[in-house]
């Protein structure tokens, strides 16, 4: 018999977690993973352990799942995304009826997304894709969830996602974070909100993610700086970040790295375990993608590509340690007040952070004109206050920015973003310029401090940029002295040099 509400295909970290948490605001779930052993020993687990363990159905064949859900069914899917997704969906497809809803929940490709919600509507069925971030306790507690999609076929999800969604406090933007298994939280504004039609969910979902790339790597910049110029070790860093979080850069990223730099070393409790951490950076692709997509649409998103290039040269861990044996650099030396230092570089990030947030806000900007979306950018502030890795007082902030002006060209510009740069950038400066002159690799405070500079810059050297174009290749140029849109091309291998219009 059909009792279960919603049904859920991929038993790994994310499906487990999100079906505990379904369950929990009340909601029967029929289960299914390929490997069935990984469903029997989580239903076996639940049994044990979970309040809402009445509330599971496991189910070993694909057919007794499909059965199991009341209709329209609501099927989400949380597999490695690419080719598993579409064989779930291959899979799934033959077995539902007209107007049962598949929600992807994995981190697809926006245009696979797009692909696939045309190939379903062909076939009477609804797909929603909808990006899940917060990670395993994120999953099981309150994730923050952008779904995408047909908005009939939302109306039939939105009280499960607002109900399993993270949720704020409406003014303050602060997650209520006071939850337990069985015990949910269900007060307050949920993280979630229908963010546009077919693959935009999952478009947006992929901007937190380069995002939470250029967020992590300015972390890191700043720990190698301390660690480097001042010589502190892990322990006095875990208290430096510990009070960056009293402050404006109070965040989940900079709570865990204060959390994970007081870590003893499991093997040797005499050292920290950061210090025993292979530096390789490993990244699933969301980053790329990102960048892939900016450098597509032409938005200059420079520091969030420069975190996923970081994490590609930490990569090349033989041939750095090969060329640091060959290649020299000055000897790190600061001899000056380590407070002040300590406080520039704090400044440094979270002007570097305003940057990435205004470059990640670019991209979707121009996404929602290439893709015919109409995104609400405030909301999507809004439903990145809690539940995901990027949440921070920061985005109440955005928030803020985007009720002032819904139509804000670009986060900078807003009054308080455009006064935290003015007064936080003598020591941005100083901090690149410390990083550069000692050889310390800064590229994301760098990156971000010239796309500052560039962005306010009214005349860049783009001109003589045109001019070498058209020297070798006739590629024409514009003149300041002549309307835009008039080209006009010199020929260069004449000796008179003569000026054509184009
Ligand atoms: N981990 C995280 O913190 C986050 C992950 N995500 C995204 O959520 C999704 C799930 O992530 P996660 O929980 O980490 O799990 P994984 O990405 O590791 O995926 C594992 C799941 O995929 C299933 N699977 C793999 N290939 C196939 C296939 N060909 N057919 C059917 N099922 C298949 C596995 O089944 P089997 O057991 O049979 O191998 C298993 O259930 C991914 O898209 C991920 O990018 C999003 C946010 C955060
Ligand atoms: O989506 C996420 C959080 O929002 C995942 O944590 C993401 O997969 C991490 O990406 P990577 O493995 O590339 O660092």
């Amino acid at each position: 018999m059909a009792n279960a509400d919603i049904g859920l295909i991929g038993l790994a970290v994310m499906g487990q977690n999100l079906v505990l948490n379904i369950a929990d605001h009340g909601y029967n779930v029929a289960v299914y993973n390929r490997t069935t052993a990984k469903m029997t020993d989580f239903i076996e687990r639940a049994q044990k352990e979970e309040p809402s363990r009445d509330r599971l159905i496991g189910c070993e064949k694909l057919e007794d799942f499909v059965k199991a859900i009341k209709r329209p069914r609501k099927i989400i899917i949380l597999v490695q995304a690419g080719k598993p997704t579409d064989a779930v969906i291959d899979g799934l497809v033959p077995l539902l009826e007209k107007g049962d809803i598949i929600v992807d929940g994995g981190n697809a490709l926006w245009t696979d997304t797009i692909r696939r919600e045309k190939d379903l509507k062909a076939k009477g069925l609804y797909f929603i894709g909808s990006g899940v971030s917060g990670g395993e306790v994120g999953a099981r507690f309150g994730p923050s969830m952008m779904p995408g999609g047909d908005p009939e076929a939302w109306q039939h999800l939105e009280p499960i996602w607002k109900a399993v969604s993270a949720k704020v406090d409406p003014e303050s933007g602060k997650p209520y974070e006071d939850y337990q298994p069985g015990k949910p939280i269900t007060e307050g504004e949920p993280c979630t909100a229908h963010i546009g039609a077919n693959g935009a969910g999952h478009y947006v979902k992929m901007v937190h993610n380069g995002i939470e790339y250029i967020d992590m790597q300015l972390i890191c910049e700043a720990y190698q700086l301390m660690k480097t110029l001042l010589g502190l070790d892990a322990g006095e860093m875990s208290e430096v970040f510990g009070s960056w979080n009293e402050g404006d850069l109070d965040s989940f990223l900079i709570e865990i790295t204060t959390d994970i730099l007081q870590q003893r070393d499991p093997a040797d409790p005499s050292k920290f375990l950061v210090d025993a951490v292979l530096d390789t950076a490993g990244q699933k692709g969301t980053g790329k993608w990102t960048s892939t997509n900016a450098l597509d649409m032409g938005i200059p998103a420079n520091a969030i590509a420069e975190a996923v290039f970081a994490r590609c040269l930490s990569a090349l861990k033989e041939e750095r340690v090969g060329a640091s044996k060959v290649l020299q650099g000055p000897a790190p030396e600061y001899k000056d007040d380590k407070k002040e230092l300590i406080d520039a570089i704090r400044d440094a990030l979270y002007c570097s952070k305003i940057c990435a947030y205004a470059q990640g806000f670019q991209l979707m900007r121009e996404a929602q004109k290439e893709y015919d979306w109409k995104l609400d950018f405030g909301h999507i502030a809004k439903i990145w206050r809690g539940g995901c890795i990027i949440r921070a007082r920061f985005l109440q902030k955005i928030t803020d920015a985007y009720a002032r002006d819904p139509k804000l060209v670009n986060l900078m510009l807003d009054p308080y973003f455009k006064d935290a740069l003015h007064n936080a950038q003598a020591n941005w400066r100083k901090v690149v310029a410390i990083a550069a002159t000692n050889g310390v690799s800064a590229p994301a405070f760098m990156s971000a401090l010239a796309y500052y500079d560039g962005y306010r810059s009214d005349r860049l050297p783009a001109n003589l940029l045109q001019a070498q174009r058209d020297y070798f290749g006739a590629h024409t140029f514009e003149r300041v002295d002549q309307p835009r849109g008039k080209f006009f091309h010199v020929d260069w291998p004449d000796k008179a040099r003569p000026q054509v219009e184009a």
